[in-house]
């Protein structure tokens, strides 16, 4: 059976039915055969039983179906896909071997639940699960035909009839074998076999006229079969066309597959690249975010660290708050007090309030009274320089002030060189000098002389540049008030005239000269008198006269001629050709000022201390001060003048350019000798050679009768340098004894 089975599954299903026997037919013949064989009645009634019995099995559900159930697909099969045909004969598996689930009616098309041309083909579920068994169970194919209950679509109306098997042949009795000589025995046994075989025949006669109109019946079934056939075939027919045209259009489907799938291929190499691409780039965003992420996780575990320690600050200030909380509550007890304290007080300024109102009044009337009192003390600042002119023309228009340097503790030198003569000062007003000096009598004796002398103010060694200039202030005032003011140094070289007018370099606030304490005290005095109504602009000058030569100190072109300066005089005023004029705008200006010019001194000259000691060196400064009260202005001129040495030609032994040096010097300082002179000779016709050197010269309006003129005689308190020291203060007493006319101011009252 299992052989059987094998092979009829290996069978392939034929596309076109080409056999024309059913299965009645095949039983019929089976039978035929089994007879003529004289095959044994047992065997052939055993088959039918068998088969009668697999028709009870499931003798409903395969009515309507082929019964070769072993074309269906057996549940076993490894191929799970349900056959809906059964292929040799075409039949129709309606059902699906899924148990749960009905297929379509392959016939008609329509599934159970809507109508079909036969609704006998469909079953129900019940039905279709015996089905299911059946065929599963039931390898061979069932020997029935269809049931009278069957139909096949397109042939409705017409039924195949199941024959009869029921017929029962009769059995040939079974009998002992008789002897062979039992003639007779073995006689009646051959008539009563060929009774019963007659009667078989019989029987066999009636079923081959059943068997015969069976066949009618299934020939009839089989021209069905056969249209039903021809149907299916123009089904095929058809069906192969769409199939060929469902193949071209496979085919269109295929190549626009194709098409599509190379575009596909392109777009995918594309996008391939785009991807490495992107991958790139996301490998090196992955790098930047992992940096970034490492960098925000040091950076968060630095602000965990920072959270912790705020959270721990954050602790520490809500313990704060609580003891502000309770420093609150006690402020605000606090805060209640001041409160009552603050309307007692408003109380209390309402008071004060009035008294303001009555002290404002009063302090009108006391701006009042200041204004009123600012004008007196304009009038008296009027009166103030009338009378500070006055008691400078009481102390003479031309005084001499002494000074005597101290001992340089770095002169080297013999015993001789360095003694110091013996110089007394005697009154204690300090006006008074008096040296004792031993001189030989013509017999040659030593006889100790005394020389006494008396000027203005005596300047010990110990007094200091601010001793110096408390005395001299006074005139530098003037200058601010108008005047024409002349200080200047005269002595021996190294007797200390750069010291006094300029200071040492680089000098200190105690060292400081009479040239800067001068402009400082001119600044001062000038922001004083703004509350006057007074403004000053400053300017200027610094020359050097070397051999007769006017050279500007602080112009660029170098000294010694390079630039020939003329001075001129004109409407009481002094002025130089090509000079450089500064303004002065502060005192650090006059600082650099005088650096410049000690620059331009010490480039002169590669020995700048013989030539300073070799030059006059003039520097003046010009006031113009204008009153915006009282609309008055003053021109005041302050000249302080750094003198040359003034050796005697004899003494000095000087030769070659130091023998000129001396001679031109020698004949300025006579020349300021001769005018001084000249001024102080009370006959006013008398002439004043202020032309016979330069320095005189420029100095015209300073030295004439209108100014306010200082010497300062700088002598060297040294024995060695006694016979100088004389002709100085000789020299000095000369210029003390004139008495030069009234200072003018030069000063416009509009
Ligand atoms: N009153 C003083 N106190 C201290 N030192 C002084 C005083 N007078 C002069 N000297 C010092 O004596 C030296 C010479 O002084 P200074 O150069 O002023 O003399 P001078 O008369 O200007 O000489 P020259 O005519 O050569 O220019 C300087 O070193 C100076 O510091």
């Amino acid at each position: 059976m299992e052989q059987l089975n094998r092979s009829i599954s290996k069978l392939k299903p034929p596309t076109k039915i080409t056999s024309t026997a059913t299965p009645s037919s095949t039983i019929a013949t089976a039978l035929a055969v089994a007879a003529a064989m004289g095959a044994n009645e047992n065997t052939a009634n055993n088959n039918l039983r068998n088969n009668n019995s697999n028709n009870n099995t499931a003798p409903t559900a395969v009515n309507w179906a082929c019964q070769d159930s072993s074309y269906y697909k057996d549940a076993s099969d490894s191929d799970s896909t349900a056959r809906d045909y059964c292929y040799p004969c075409h039949y129709i598996n309606l059902y699906s071997h899924s148990a749960d689930r009905r297929k379509d009616c392959n016939i008609c098309n329509l599934n159970k639940d809507k109508t079909c041309c036969d609704t006998s083909i469909h079953k129900d579920s019940a039905i279709i699960h015996t089905q299911q068994q059946h065929t599963t169970t039931q390898p061979l194919c069932h020997p029935e035909p269809h049931t009278s209950e069957a139909s096949i679509a397109g042939n409705a109306g017409t039924r195949i009839t199941a024959p009869n098997l029921v017929t029962v042949v009769p059995m040939i009795p079974k009998k002992k074998k008789r002897p062979a000589w039992d003639t007779k025995g073995r006689l009646e046994d051959m008539e009563e076999l060929t009774a019963v075989l007659n009667e078989q025949l019989q029987t066999s006669s009636h079923n081959m006229k059943d068997l015969s109109s069976k066949l009618k019946s299934s020939e009839d079934q089989i021209a069905q079969l056969q249209s039903f056939r021809q149907n299916l075939e123009s089904k095929v027919a058809i069906k192969e066309n769409e199939n060929r045209t469902i193949f071209q259009k496979m085919q269109h489907v295929e190549q626009d597959l194709q098409t599509t799938a190379r575009k596909n291929e392109e777009e995918i190499h594309s996008l391939r690249m785009q991807h490495s691409i992107h991958m790139d780039q996301l490998k090196m965003t992955q790098t930047r975010l992992k940096q970034e992420k490492d960098s925000l996780q040091s950076k968060l575990q630095s602000t965990k660290g920072q959270l912790e320690s705020q959270m721990q600050e954050n602790t520490s200030l809500r313990s704060t708050i609580s003891t502000q909380s309770a420093n609150c509550l006690a402020l605000e007890s606090d805060n209640r007090a001041l409160k009552e304290k603050i309307q007692r007080t408003e109380n209390t300024l309402e008071q004060r309030e009035t008294t303001i109102l009555m002290l404002e009044r009063k302090l009108a009337e006391s701006r009042k009274s200041v204004k009123d009192l600012d004008q007196r003390i304009r009038e008296e600042e009027t009166i103030r320089r009338r009378l500070h002119n006055t008691i400078q023309e009481l102390k003479g228009n031309i005084r001499v002030f002494c000074r005597v340097r101290p001992v340089s503790s770095s002169v080297n030198g013999s015993k001789n060189e360095t003694a110091t003569a013996s110089i007394t000062y005697p009154d204690i007003e300090g006006r008074q000098i008096e040296f004792a000096h031993a001189t030989e009598t013509a017999t040659g004796s030593q006889v100790a002389k005394a020389y006494p002398f008396t000027f203005d103010r005596v300047f010990q060694p110990t007094s200091t540049q601010e001793d110096v200039f408390e005395e001299i202030s006074q005139l530098v005032q003037s200058a601010l008030d108008g005047y024409n003011v002349c200080i200047f140094a005269y002595g021996q070289t190294g007797s200390g005239k750069t010291h006094t007018m300029e200071g040492p370099l680089n000098a200190s606030a105690e060292s400081m000269g009479m040239i800067p304490r001068s402009v400082l005290q001119i600044y001062e005095n000038a922001e004083a008198l703004k509350a006057r109504g007074w403004t000053y602009q400053m300017e200027g000058q610094y020359v050097e006269i070397y051999n007769e030569t006017v050279n500007d100190l602080l112009g660029n072109d170098g000294l010694n001629g390079a630039k020939k300066h003329d001075i001129r005089h004109a409407d009481g005023k002094t002025t130089i050709t090509d000079i450089t004029t500064v303004v002065l705008t502060s005192p650090e200006k006059v600082a650099a000022l005088l650096k410049k010019a000690a620059h331009n001194r010490s480039v002169g000259s590669t020995l700048m201390n013989e030539r300073s000691s070799r030059s006059h060196c003039v520097f003046t400064l010009r006031l113009s001060g204008k009153n915006s009260i009282t609309d008055e202005s003053s021109e005041g001129v302050l000249n302080l003048i750094d003198l040359a040495g003034s050796e005697r030609l004899s003494q000095s032994g000087a030769k070659g350019d130091r023998l000129k040096e001396t001679q031109a010097i020698n004949k300025s300082l006579s020349a300021l000798s001769d005018v001084i002179s000249a001024i102080a000779n009370p006959n006013a016709n008398t002439h004043v050679p202020y032309r016979n050197s330069k320095l005189t010269y420029l100095l015209q309006n300073s030295l004439g009768g209108n100014s306010k003129t200082l010497m300062f005689v700088n002598i060297s308190p040294l024995r060695s340098n006694f016979n100088e020291t004389l002709c100085s203060l000789r020299f000095a007493t000369k210029v003390n004894a004139c008495t030069i006319g009234t200072a003018t101011r030069r000063a416009v009252s509009k």
